[in-house]
């Protein structure tokens, strides 16, 4: 009855130190960490916890034999290519969990993984202070489900686990539609914050309203065009809410830059422009954007 967190970073780090309070888990990464791992959490206390990190490479078929679900926690960028390392070695059709950001690598894994594969949309909050040290930023929700809504006991299943350790979780049978919420803020967020080096909150500011409206309306008519609901208190209601909540927050997208990590803005923003060419809608913003993350990237 073993979890396999695939990414031991930031949300992969948190996940597992709090699975781990109830059951056996695997933390696996490229390279070793130190053990015990701190733990700050929301409130401010700091806990020290063993952890069993191992390296996903060398985990035999023995090490996973007793794996029931896989939780993929790398970089959207990065999940392919992690999940590639165990996948041979893993018994036939374990279930796995998605927790990406954005929409890239979610539709192909629902339909090359093998086993059930379920989408976790997160408004948790973490990051890692150093190796041996994970700062539980905030509380927040996550939902799991399947892209077409299947598997729905598995759903609740797995909610109620993360529930259980400590991670407010629901199954829901409209996952499809949340991701692409939550890649509308933060495709109308992200892009703008890491390029100009901003909280969130600088984005009411006169310079940069603009910006974010224009982008919200791009994606507005994008999803329109594409048939996805919009939110209920409509898309520029839903950002300009998150971006007041979240006014004083280094956006992950900002973080990624000034850590010099690469950045989750083909996750991001691939998706919308797909599915704007196909309805033959412009985005001169989102290209930018889109394009100023590739040159950057590509630069080093
Ligand atoms: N942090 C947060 O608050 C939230 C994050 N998310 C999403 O969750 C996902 C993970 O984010 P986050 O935890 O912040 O990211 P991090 O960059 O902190 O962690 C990613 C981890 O993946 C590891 N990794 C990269 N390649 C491999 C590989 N081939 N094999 C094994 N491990 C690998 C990295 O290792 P290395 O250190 O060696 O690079 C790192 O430990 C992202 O898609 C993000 O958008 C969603 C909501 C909130
Ligand atoms: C909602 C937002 C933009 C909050 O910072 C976020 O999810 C992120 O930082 O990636």
């Amino acid at each position: 009855m073993t979890q396999l967190i695939i990414g031991p970073g930031a949300m992969g780090g948190l996940l597992g130190i709090k699975l781990a309070l109830q059951q056996p888990v695997v933390l696996a990464g490229r390279r070793s960490l130190p053990t015990p791992q701190s733990l700050t959490s929301p409130q401010g206390s700091t806990t020290q916890h063993a952890v069993d990190g191992r390296l996903a490479a060398a985990l035999t078929e023995r090490d996973l034999s007793t794996v029931t679900t896989v939780h993929l926690l790398t970089k959207a960028y990065a999940a392919e290519s992690a999940l590639a390392e165990v996948a041979t070695r893993l018994p036939a059709a374990t279930p796995l969990v998605l927790w990406q950001n954005g929409l890239e690598v979610q539709p192909r894994l629902t339909r090359d993984w093998p086993g059930p594969t379920l989408c976790a949309s997160t408004t948790e909050g973490a990051y890692r202070q150093s190796d041996a040290h994970i700062v539980h930023a905030g509380h927040g929700h996550t939902w799991i489900g399947h892209l077409a809504g299947e598997h729905a006991s598995l759903s609740t299943e797995l909610a109620d686990t993360l529930t259980r350790a400590g991670l407010a979780s629901q199954a829901v049978d409209d996952i499809h539609q949340r991701l692409w919420h939550k890649l509308a803020v933060n495709a109308a967020i992200n892009p703008v914050v890491a390029r100009y080096r901003i909280r969130n909150g600088r984005l009411a500011e006169p310079r940069f309203a603009p910006i974010t409206n224009a982008i919200i309306a791009e994606v507005a008519d994008i999803m329109h065009s594409a048939g996805i609901a919009l939110p209920a208190q409509g898309l520029s209601g839903l950002v300009w809410q998150v971006i007041e909540d979240t006014a004083h927050n280094r956006a992950s997208m900002l973080q990624d830059v000034l850590t010099g990590r690469p950045t989750e803005h083909d996750a991001i923003l691939l998706p919308l422009l797909r599915l704007a060419r196909e309805h033959h809608r412009a985005t001169p913003c989102l290209a930018a954007f889109h394009r100023y993350f590739s040159q950057r990237s590509a630069t080093g």
